[in-house]
């Protein structure tokens, strides 16, 4: 699991518990999921199709710094399969974890479309592959 981005908790964040609100982070993540598979299929229109069982086991409070992990569970057709578990940063407990998130390669016309990769790719090889 690659920790690729950090979140401090603020005040905004909280619900009346004066934890993290839970939505604020499915939101993190679901942007993070999107992000991270925009970058691995070199497309900027790809959806989130399906997030699986979601286990909140711990949680923030605010003045915490999070930090929220992706990995690729399967590269499909149109679809990459990714697991995600977002921690704290400083104690590494863990806050949530998502075992499946689904997302899908769209056309110009918003189909579902072959994106026709197999395999984690890094931004770097990439530009010195283009050299
Ligand atoms: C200039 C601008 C710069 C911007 C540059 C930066 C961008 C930075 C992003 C920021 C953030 C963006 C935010 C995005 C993230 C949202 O929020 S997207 C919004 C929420 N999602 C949606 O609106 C999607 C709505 N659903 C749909 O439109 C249709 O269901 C879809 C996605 C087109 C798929 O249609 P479908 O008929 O189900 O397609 P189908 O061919 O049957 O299946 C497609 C694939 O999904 C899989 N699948 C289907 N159903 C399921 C299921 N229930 N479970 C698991 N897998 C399934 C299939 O197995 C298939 O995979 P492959 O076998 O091909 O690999």
């Amino acid at each position: 699991m690659n920790y690729h981005t950090r979140k401090w908790v603020k005040p905004e964040d909280l619900n009346p518990n004066q934890s993290l609100f839970g939505g604020k982070l499915l939101q993190w993540i679901d942007e993070e999921a999107a992000l991270y598979a925009v970058i691995q299929l070199e497309n900027k229109k790809v959806v989130t199709k399906y997030i699986s069982e979601i286990n909140f086991v711990s949680s923030a409070k605010q003045g915490d710094i999070i930090e929220i992990g992706i990995e690729v569970s399967a590269f499909g057709s149109t679809s990459l399969t990714l697991k995600c578990a977002v921690r704290n940063k400083m104690t590494h407990q863990t806050i949530i974890t998502v075992e499946r998130i689904v997302m899908v390669n769209l056309d110009e016309d918003g189909n579902p479309s072959p994106h026709g990769k197999t395999k984690v790719e890094f931004v770097k090889d990439r530009l010195n592959n283009s050299l």
